[in-house]
């Protein structure tokens, strides 16, 4: 499909790797970001050069720090990280109300302990929204690699709408209900992420990250299950299929934040890495539900500098041994 107009909240690596590929697929494209002048400079310049330096935008993109300018969206995708998403929805919701929003931010708000859907039904009660998530690195999407991604929607039609203007010819959306499993699931990998990265940089080997991986992956479904999931959305793209990639390829922020505490060097705090700030939010969700999340629990400890690394590996190893 071609043509349409899309609004994108945030000019990071994501919202801008979103934009050009659906200019070039033909849709007219409002990057937002808030600072004026920075948003002047790249629709001078065509090209973000902070967050993806090389991608040259095509002309139907237009970058703005004016919200008006994506007020007439077919739909507006939210790719602001996590922790900001509230308090942008707070102050700027209002003159997005009656558009389709979709959130793309992985991770569990720290506050309120709940997703992104959430966070628009409590800001934003009139508008309908999506989220999508899944499997896919910026620089990829931007490069124009073959790419397929989760939708997730309560309303059907909504969710049939919002999955032709947002598929193009190198990425294909996959349509699900299940929204609680597709935002679970993208925000979990995260968390169990960062815990392969520590794996490999504490120089526990391969095998052990396999191990790590599936027991997280199991830790994944039982939290999201209990939240009314369902088991097949967390076997699909936004689950397994994320959590695969996220903690196999040195391209993820959240694995190389992992090697950094697992082999004890500095990190730039200026990256994001959504998953620091869910592993805490999930800790203490799993803490309220009286979930067992050990993985999550023990990243989470491991950040806030509650246990140190060879404690760590001890407690998760000498767990009582039970069945698969
Ligand atoms: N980079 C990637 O490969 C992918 C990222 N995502 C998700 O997309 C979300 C955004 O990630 P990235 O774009 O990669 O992050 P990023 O760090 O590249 O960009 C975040 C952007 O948000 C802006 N921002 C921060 N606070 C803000 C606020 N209060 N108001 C307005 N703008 C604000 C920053 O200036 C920056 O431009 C995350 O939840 C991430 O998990 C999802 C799939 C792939
Ligand atoms: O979500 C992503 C890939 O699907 C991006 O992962 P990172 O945020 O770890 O870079």
């Amino acid at each position: 499909m071609t043509g349409g107009r899309i609004g994108i909240v945030g000019a990071g690596a994501f919202g801008t790797a979103l934009a050009v590929t659906l200019a070039r697929d033909g849709r007219d494209v409002a990057l937002w970001l808030r600072d004026a002048e920075r948003a002047w400079k790249m629709q001078e310049k065509r090209e973000n050069e902070a967050r993806l330096a090389g991608v040259l935008f095509p002309e139907n993109v237009s970058v703005t720090a004016d919200l008006d300018g994506i007020c007439d969206a077919d739909a507006v995708l939210l790719c602001l990280p996590m922790q900001v998403l509230s308090g942008f929805l707070i102050g700027s919701g209002k003159a997005l109300s009656g558009r389709p929003l979709v959130a793309c931010c992985k991770g569990i708000d720290l506050e309120r302990l709940t997703g992104p859907s959430a966070i628009i039904s409590n800001e934003v009660p009139s508008a309908r929204s999506a989220v999508l998530t899944g499997p896919s690195f910026a620089a990829d999407i931007a490069m124009g690699l073959p790419t397929a991604l989760t939708l997730a929607c309560r309303e059907a039609g909504l969710g049939e709408t919002l999955q032709q203007q947002l598929s193009t010819a190198t990425l294909r959306l996959y349509l699900t209900d299940d929204v609680a499993g597709a935002e679970l699931g993208g925000a979990l990998k995260n968390v169990i992420a960062i815990a392969a990265g520590i794996v490999i940089g504490a120089g526990l080997g391969e095998s052990a990250r396999a191990a790590l991986m599936t027991r997280g992956y199991a830790e994944m479904t039982r939290l999201a299950l209990a939240f009314g999931a369902r088991a097949e959305t967390l076997g699909g793209l936004s689950g397994l299929g994320d959590l695969v990639l996220t903690c196999t390829s040195a391209q993820s922020r959240n694995f190389r934040f992992g090697v950094a505490l697992g082999s004890g060097q500095a990190f730039d705090p200026s990256v994001t890495v959504e998953g620091a700030a869910t592993a805490k939010a999930v800790s203490n969700l799993g803490k309220k539900r009286g979930i067992d999340l050990p993985v999550t629990r023990m990243v989470a400890a491991l950040i806030d500098g509650h246990i140190d690394l060879p404690n760590a590996i001890q407690t998760l190893l000498s767990r009582p041994l039970k069945k698969e």
